[in-house]
């Protein structure tokens, strides 16, 4: 039995119990289905993982009623299954070959493994077109696996044993054929054991479909569960995205999709909820009657750079804002949920979207980085990339003024800012508050108020902190103010290191835990905030400003912001 040592996500067993038995009662029909005449024993035999959200549990397999696109089919079939079954993981990493696949999934898979977070069987298989054998894709993955900094024991040996645990099968992606030869090769690594399958689509968007039906038809579990991890893009629009969604589920079961958005798997976004809703002090803040803007800002030192193709049909609207930054919105902005249950989180989320403004032109400023030299560096334009069309009018810096407009926020703007190559690589979100009615002090302050105004400030990364600014008399005998913050720097406090989003997101999906992913109704909402105004930009060709690489971004950024008496927080030297 796998156990996550040292995630977060531990739980104590008086409360693990509790839910089950929750789980049992809401889900007692489908559990009439499982071949255990002991429901207790069935699930202590499921992976004891907990999920991000500190639950156990609470999709686990079909027989949890989970998988209800094969229920009747797997009923039967699992009701010719040996009593006390162990069950087992199989991941496909499809498009294994890829950047994503190398940088970020394969070394948090690792890293699981590294905590003890994978149950103890399981297997990795990587799909991809590209010819490879099973050594060869070790040695293309093994160059990006590390082990904790904080832990390092035995890393080299567990190194070895995950990459034993990791095999290739080459196929083409729209081949039913080559879907049931991985297949084949999956039921001999578990054998014996129950199945259960998680395909991660590390792919092109446009080839999303084809997986999905051939894996769903020919590579499916016969008796566990089968999930889908979709990664970004989905869909360049409201239209293109329903059309995606009707498509993905012609195969699958809405419970069966998990649409990763991997800001939300970031521990600062977790926070979010926490630094809100368990503690008193925020609560009364969090409303128009405090808060005068909130500011979500992203910004990449570094262009394109071998991803223009792609870039160039999405921009960074799409790349960015649509989704990393919109959720962050939603859970700054949702009210509280009922419960920490998926639904409930994110049905808040769907109605914070659902009272939003449709974003118009005269409330986004688009930018295009150009090449800037710096001393005997050379940094080249978005255009220069080779894979860019010449004379596209894809914008890589986008800045906009979005209104919620419900009781809460009603006339609060939320500004977004996004762009690559910038001076920096940040993430944050930024909340200033109003000036204090009647400040005794206002005289110490000269007359630019909104500097003394009080300021929240969520680092998401690099260097996670939440920070406020406060204003503080200077020691000593006179009466001089200055602006300090109250600092908790997550390096300074805790000594673990930070888990990378996916593997939160990872361990969530093998674990039917769907808080952090994206539901259908929440996406088809983000898409028409936004639709409009990409179409009117693209349809107007409207030319973005230029802005020199490792610049920060074009001055019309500064004109929207005031138009709506905001200044961005980020441009201050202490800020
Ligand atoms: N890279 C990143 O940082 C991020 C990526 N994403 C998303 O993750 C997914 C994967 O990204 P990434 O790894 O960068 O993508 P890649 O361009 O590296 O593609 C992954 C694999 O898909 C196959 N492939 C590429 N283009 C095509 C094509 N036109 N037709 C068929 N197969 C193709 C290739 O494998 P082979 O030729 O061997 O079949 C390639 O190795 C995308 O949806 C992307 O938007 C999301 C966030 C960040
Ligand atoms: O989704 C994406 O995110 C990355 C930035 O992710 P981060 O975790 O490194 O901040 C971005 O570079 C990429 O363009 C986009 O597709």
């Amino acid at each position: 039995m796998a156990k996550c040592l040292s995630h977060p996500c531990s739980s104590s067993s008086s409360f693990k119990s509790q839910k089950r038995k929750f789980i049992s009662t809401k889900r007692n029909t489908t559990l009439l289905i499982s071949p255990y005449s002991n429901p207790r024993s069935y699930l202590r035999n499921q992976f004891e993982l907990k999920s991000s959200n500190g639950y156990p549990l609470n999709a686990v397999s079909v027989q949890d009623g989970t998988s209800s696109a094969n229920e009747s089919k797997d009923g039967a079939i699992l009701s010719s299954k040996p009593e006390k079954m162990e069950p087992t993981i199989s991941i496909t990493v499809v498009g294994a070959s890829g950047d994503l696949a190398k940088k970020k999934i394969f070394p948090a898979l690792f890293a699981l493994y590294y905590e003890n977070c994978l149950p103890e069987h399981f297997t990795i298989f990587g799909y991809a077109r590209s010819k490879m054998t099973d050594e060869e894709l070790r040695n293309i993955i093994s160059r990006t696996l590390t082990c904790r900094i904080d832990q390092r024991e035995n890393c080299g040996d567990k190194m070895d044993q995950f990459l034993q645990r990791c095999f290739y099968q080459s196929g083409q992606y729209g081949s039913e054929e080559d879907f049931l030869e991985l297949h084949n090769k999956l039921i001999e690594k578990e054998v014996g054991r129950l199945p259960n399958r998680l395909f991660y689509l590390s792919i092109p968007p446009n080839i999303f479909v084809d997986v999905v039906r051939c894996a769903s038809r020919r590579a499916s579990s016969t008796s566990g569960w089968t999930r889908v991890i979709v990664e970004k893009p989905f869909g360049r629009d409201s239209e293109s995205s329903g059309e995606l969604t009707r498509y993905l589920k012609q195969y699958l079961s809405e419970d069966q999709i998990f649409r990763i958005d991997h800001y939300l798997g970031k521990e600062l976004v977790e926070n979010l909820s926490v630094l809100r809703f368990s503690n008193l002090v925020f609560a009364p803040l969090w409303s128009r009657d405090c808060i005068r803007n909130v500011q979500f800002i992203f910004s990449e030192d570094f262009g394109t750079e071998g991803r223009g193709g792609y870039f160039d049909n999405y921009g960074i609207i799409r790349d960015i804002m649509q989704n990393h930054l919109l959720q962050i919105l939603a859970l700054f902005a949702m009210e509280t949920p009922v419960t920490l249950d998926a639904e409930d989180i994110r049905n808040e989320k769907v109605k914070v979207l659902r009272s939003m403004r449709t974003l118009v032109l005269d409330d986004v400023v688009v930018g295009q980085y150009k090449g800037h030299t710096k001393g005997a560096k050379s940094y080249p334009a978005y255009i220069d990339d080779p894979t860019v069309p010449q004379g596209s009018l894809t914008p890589t810096f986008a800045a906009a003024a979005l209104f919620i407009d419900n009781a809460r926020w009603d006339g609060v703007p939320f500004l977004m800012k996004a762009g690559k190559a910038l001076h920096t690589k940040r993430a944050e979100i930024r909340v200033q508050f109003r000036h204090v009615p009647g400040n005794l002090y206002k005289r110490n302050f000269g007359t630019d108020l909104d500097k003394a105004t009080n300021e929240l400030v969520l680092r998401v990364q690099p260097d996670e902190a939440i920070y406020l600014k406060i204003n503080n008399k200077v020691p000593g005998l006179g009466m001089r103010l200055d602006r300090s913050d109250l600092n908790l720097l997550y390096k300074a406090r805790y000594s673990k290191e930070i888990p990378d989003a996916y593997e939160r997101l990872l361990l969530d999906a093998m674990e039917g835990e769907r808080r952090l992913f994206i539901r259908s109704d929440e996406l088809d909402a983000a898409w028409k905030l936004f639709t409009p105004v990409l179409k009117e930009l693209e349809e107007k060709k409207i030319a973005p400003e230029l802005y020199p690489y490792g610049s920060r971004g074009p001055v019309g950024a500064h004109y929207l912001a005031a138009k709506h008496n905001v200044r961005w927080g980020d441009l201050g030297e202490d800020s």
